[in-house]
């Protein structure tokens, strides 16, 4: 098969190459998913590497959110959403029953599309969660808030202003202080929903270069629309299509030489 001529091309390879040898982190294991009736995930089987970068893709209504939505079982807010087979974090299936799911939602950590900060101060946003599941003294908290914010590459521009509300910064830097106060709570993974598709392009920059600092310490799962984000970001990747896993691989691989014709037509753009 010939290398695909598309964007995507020079975007491959960008990325660190993916370590298969990387311990697993979460395996997915015949996983299905229903919306009260409908089927939305059908056997799903899929590994995710510790400190790796995994960008799921697929055209819109393939179950990428959806399954992003299992790991830290958000869905379960919603009673007529639920779901079988195992997730085994760490080896631990976070769908049994005597999971503590605030625990586990601290555990993984979840970005959305849209920057969500709370109403209050840049501070409070990130000292809030903190607080939730640990009591430290003032100096302390005020560490572990400008740590996050560093990691999260927004404190040179936050630092003067922490008493500020969350509401008044940019739209990318909204998306810095939600990526920090995920962060704050020492996640092991973090979810990413499309976290770039209401920024510009200098802010979307600015998060994807903050992802390849993140993967020195967290393992990261992101669904995107955006095929030359993958490809530049990710080490692995994972195409879906009506629900089922068509293919999974190291990134270079899925863009360069893919296994099946649906994803290379996927990612060519000649689906549908
Ligand atoms: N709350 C819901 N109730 C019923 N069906 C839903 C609900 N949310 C999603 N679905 C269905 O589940 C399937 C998977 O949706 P999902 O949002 O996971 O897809 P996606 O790949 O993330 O799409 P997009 O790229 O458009 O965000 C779709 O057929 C969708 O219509």
């Amino acid at each position: 098969m010939s290398t695909i001529a598309l964007n995507t091309s020079s975007a491959v390879g960008k990325a660190a190459a993916g370590n298969a040898e990387a311990p697993v982190r979460i395996a997915v294991r015949n996983l299905n998913f229903y919306y009260g009736d409908f089927r939305s995930l059908k056997d799903i089987n899929l590994d995710f590497y510790d400190r790796q970068v995994t960008a799921l893709i697929g055209p819109s209504g393939c179950g990428k959110s959806t399954l992003l939505r299992t790991f830290n079982r958000i869905y379960s807010l919603y009673p007529e959403q639920r779901a079988d087979g195992e997730i085994l974090l760490d080896g631990q299936n976070v769908l049994s029953q005597n999971i503590d799911v605030n625990e586990l939602r601290a555990r993984v950590g979840m970005v959305f599309q849209k920057p969500t900060p709370f109403p209050m101060s840049i501070y409070d946003n990130i000292a809030f969660g903190i607080k939730l599941y640990e009591r430290l003294p003032k100096s302390e908290l005020d560490g572990r808030v400008e740590e996050a914010l560093r990691k999260a590459a927004l404190w040179d521009e936050a630092k003067d202003k922490l008493r500020q509300s969350g509401m008044s910064l940019s739209g990318g830097q909204q998306q810095r202080l939600c990526i920090a106060r995920t962060i704050a709570q020492k996640p092991e993974v973090i979810l990413l929903d499309e976290p770039t598709s209401a920024l510009d392009p200098i802010s979307t920059g600015k998060i994807e270069e903050l992802i390849e600092q993140l993967r020195s310490e967290f393992t990261i799962v992101i669904v995107t629309h955006n095929m030359q984000q993958a490809a530049r970001i990710s080490q692995f990747t994972a195409f879906m299509y009506l629900g089922e896993l068509v293919e999974f691989g190291p990134t270079t691989k899925m863009f360069m030489n893919p296994a099946k014709k649906q994803t290379q037509d996927y990612i060519t753009g000649r689906f549908g």
